[in-house]
């Protein structure tokens, strides 16, 4: 696909899921490297670079997407345009598979802290997450999930529907229901789309009521992030920017057409490591507070 048409369907969100946009923009720098040509290496960078900046601009707060081409550009290096070309497809080959692996990685681990006859909640559709929960099921251990619909997109169907194409009991819920069942919740299990260098994690809006019902509740919060999900720039003080969508995408605006209401669509939230017992990346599982060896760690590679 190309890096314009992959650029549309992540800001679109036909393409979604942090990890998903960052494998998608990738592959698409590589097909694009694959097929340009140029004077010469400074030119051909410039080019790579380009559609970089294209790829980056569609989604802010999931760092997921700029740590995968900075990665990918960081190894696309050489005297020649075939040497630097043949580099990043070998990046671009790694990236993907690494990424992938860190998926079942982070399920072996995180379903150790599933037991048999939990009782899971999770928010929103988190590929790390829900691989996490199945493989707690495929290992035989007796669980159920309340799913959270997910306003304003409705990604928790998708959850629900996985979940019991699975074969595991799923319960839907609407988002505010979340503290209402929380004292039938045993475990919160969800993903994160960016992981700041002091523990918080910037997830789907909703996820930090999650944690705060739950914080009440004593149920523990487990979050499923691969180490690409480390935000090295808020360690230099950066700050993530939550991403604002259309208002759209939450109601009809001819609804209140001619009346002075304001809709506001913020489609992240953060929530403060306190709220978390865990984050299980695939290089270990860690406490919020160690966010910062998970960047340091991630950065060697
Ligand atoms: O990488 P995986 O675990 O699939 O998803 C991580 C997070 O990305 C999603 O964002 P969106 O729905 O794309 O806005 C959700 O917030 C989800 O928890």
């Amino acid at each position: 696909m190309s890096i314009e048409e992959t650029a549309s369907k992540i800001k679109n969100m036909e393409i979604r899921g942090a990890g998903k946009i960052a494998r998608c923009a990738v592959m698409a720098l590589k097909e694009y490297a694959l097929s340009i040509d140029a004077e010469s290496t400074e030119l051909y960078l410039k080019a790579l670079r380009e559609g970089c900046n294209e790829l980056k601009n569609t989604r802010p707060t999931a760092i997921s997407l700029s740590n995968a081409l900075s990665y990918v550009m960081r190894r696309a290096t050489g005297e020649s345009i075939e040497e630097i070309r043949a580099n990043l497809v070998k990046a671009v080959d790694d990236f993907v598979e690494a990424s992938i692996a860190a998926i079942e990685q982070i399920a072996t681990m995180g379903s150790h802290r599933i037991v048999d006859g939990d009782v899971i909640l999770t928010h929103c559709n988190s590929t790390a997450a829900i691989r996490t929960i199945i493989k707690a099921h495929e290992e035989g251990k007796q669980i159920s999930v309340y799913a959270t619909e997910t306003r304003p997109r409705y990604q928790g169907r998708i959850t629900a529907r996985t979940l019991a194409e699975n074969g595991i009991p799923v319960t839907l819920i609407v988002d505010s229901a979340v503290r209402f069942f929380m004292q039938k919740v045993d475990i919160v299990i969800i993903g994160a789309d960016t992981v700041a260098s002091n523990g918080v994690v910037i997830n789907k809006i909703g996820t930090s009521l999650v944690a705060l019902a739950a914080n009440e509740a004593r149920v523990p919060v487990l979050v499923c992030a691969e180490g690409y999900k480390f935000s090295r720039e808020t360690a230099m003080g950066r700050i993530v920017e939550i991403e604002e969508r259309d208002p759209s995408e939450i109601v009809d605006v001819a609804e209140f057409e001619g009346l002075d209401v304001k809709i506001k669509n913020p489609v992240f939230d953060q929530t403060p490591p306190r709220y978390i017992d865990s984050i299980v990346t695939e290089m270990g599982v860690i406490s919020p507070f160690a966010a910062y060896d998970i960047i340091k760690k991630f950065e060697e590679r």
